[in-house]
């Protein structure tokens, strides 16, 4: 089953509602855990426990398990396996993206089901250029994983790259959009091609218009409203994940406070379809 399938059908079985497992050094003191690799496990692996039985895809961010070197990225592990084990999808974020022969290697490190850290999906960064990132399509063809590309991002900097005019006066992040246009043409009932659109954009113009996967991260901490992703996405919001870090980790650790913050942004979300 191609990951445009497994999307569908998770977002339709558990909700569209995404959760980061993000261990902030700020937040595993607020557990009250050491910011070491122990309470690095501890948190990341209860809140897999949690809510990966629950929701329909986990998006670890990896810089949080780098941090600790090898033993952090030995937790990151842990995490894929065991939210995979629990059924929900797996979106890799780390934002990868370099010249070919290299996205290669970050390809096969995330999309191959024989990593370690083999995941349904990965975020790229198309920003050396979209044909840069062929590997990691190949890869995912072959491995039936997905890609989440950045488009327009959810940080207040974005814009001096992404609303940028390319040669022929579209902005960047519509070229890129146009790319996964492509990507995903024919495709039913969704591609595996996606896109990062922040929940936090304002008016862009952008036609969010198109037949693959959103993610859409800035939901909750950064600002991002049920009401704006209605208002941004359009006909497209029944695509769209809606990704949210600390607002369902600070509920932590409290097992049922956390189901609950996944259950609640759940029912909002839905909503929408
Ligand atoms: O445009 C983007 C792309 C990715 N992110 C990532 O999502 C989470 C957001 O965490 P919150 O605690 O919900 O703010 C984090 O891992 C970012 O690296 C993003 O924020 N914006």
């Amino acid at each position: 089953m191609t990951f445009g399938a497994r999307f569908v059908a998770a977002l339709a079985e558990r909700g569209p509602f995404c959760v980061g497992i993000d261990p902030h050094a700020a937040l595993l003191h607020e557990w009250g855990l050491d910011d070491d690799v122990a309470g690095l496990e501890t948190f990341a692996l209860s809140v897999v426990e949690a809510v990966a039985p629950l929701c329909s895809m986990v998006k670890p961010q990896s810089a949080f398990y780098e941090r600790f070197g090898s033993r952090g990225v030995a937790v990151l592990e842990r995490v894929v396996a065991e939210s995979r084990a629990a059924g929900a999808l797996v979106l890799m974020d780390v934002k990868r993206g370099d010249i070919g022969t290299t996205s290669q290697a970050y390809a096969d490190a995330y999309l191959d089901p024989a990593s370690p850290l083999g995941s349904d999906a990965v975020t790229v960064s198309p920003f050396l250029g979209f044909g840069s990132l062929d590997p990691f399509v190949d890869t995912a063809r072959k491995h039936d994983g997905g890609l989440f590309v950045l488009a327009l991002t959810s940080n207040k900097e974005g814009p001096e790259v992404q609303h940028a005019r390319t040669d022929t006066g579209e902005t960047v992040a519509d070229r890129m959009l146009d790319h996964l246009r492509a990507l995903n043409a024919d495709a039913s009932p969704l591609g595996s091609f996606g896109a990062v659109v922040g929940a936090t954009i304002g008016e862009t113009g952008a036609d969010l218009a198109f037949n693959g996967p959103i993610l859409a991260p800035g939901f909750g901490a950064q600002g991002g409203t049920v009401d704006d992703i209605r208002r941004i996405f359009g006909a497209s919001a029944g695509q769209v994940a809606a990704s949210s870090s600390r607002e369902v980790l600070r509920a932590g650790p409290d097992h049922g406070a956390m189901q609950d913050a996944v259950r609640r942004a759940n029912d909002d979300l839905r909503g929408l379809r």
